[in-house]
């Protein structure tokens, strides 16, 4: 695969990958380009298929999957998620910086292909303030919620791992976490900027 080195999210759902995310992009249109995932769960209000994922049954979702569709794939909160490796080339068709959010067995699935990307996990700065960002941002049943909150414990446990991660960003106050990120990208950043000038 060829491009700017592409950049891995990962961490806790609720810990602000999106977040930072969005605002990454918008400050910099035209470097970074979203891995736009697969998932069987259903869309949350504003989301918009192609755009925020490829919403898809878990029918066709395991049909691409036997085709060898896609980089990796995981099971999580009950649905399936996955990058296609039509999604990463579609962006580094345009020379962009990719970037995937994926979970922590995403993170382990893309260690062994040769994708190279810098891998950044987001972490939230505890149990309970996680809690309370997923409760506030209503998008999850309790159920869900719980099962949310499970994977988070593994992951924050799985986070402090030497050499899993490049960078672990405790996203408290989210001006600088946000300064963090784009520190750690500013020399991929100018890389695709020079290139483009
Ligand atoms: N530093 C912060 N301080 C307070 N609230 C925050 C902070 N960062 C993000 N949030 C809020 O926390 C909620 C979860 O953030 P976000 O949706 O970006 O998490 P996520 O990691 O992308 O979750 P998921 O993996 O489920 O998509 C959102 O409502 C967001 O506005
Ligand atoms: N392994 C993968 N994990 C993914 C992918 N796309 C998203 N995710 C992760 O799923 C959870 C939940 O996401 P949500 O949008 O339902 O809140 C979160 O941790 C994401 O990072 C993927 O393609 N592969």
């Amino acid at each position: 695969m060829s491009g700017p080195r592409p950049v891995v999210l990962s961490g806790p759902s609720g810990a602000g990958k999106s977040t930072l995310m969005k605002r990454l992009m918008k400050e910099h249109e035209g470097v970074f380009g979203f891995s736009v995932s697969h998932t069987t769960r259903n869309p949350r209000p504003g989301e918009e298929d192609g755009k925020d994922y490829h919403f898809t049954t878990r029918e066709a979702m395991l049909e691409g999957i036997e085709n060898g569709d896609f980089i990796e794939n995981a099971e999580f909160s009950g649905n399936l998620y996955g990058t296609s490796k039509a999604a990463i080339e579609d962006v580094q068709a345009q020379n962009l910086i990719c970037i995937l959010d994926v979970d922590i067995q995403g993170v382990r699935r893309i260690k062994e292909t040769d994708l190279n990307p810098i891998y950044i996990s987001i972490q939230p700065p505890s149990m309970e303030i996680l809690e309370k960002r997923l409760r506030d941002r209503q998008t999850e049943t309790e159920e869900s919620l719980q099962k949310r909150l499970e994977a988070a414990r593994i992951d924050m446990e799985l986070s402090k791992e030497p050499g899993v991660f490049d960078v672990v960003i405790i996203n408290d106050d989210l001006e600088r976490a946000y300064e963090e990120l784009k520190e750690i990208l500013n020399e991929e950043i100018k890389k695709v900027q020079e290139a483009q000038s």
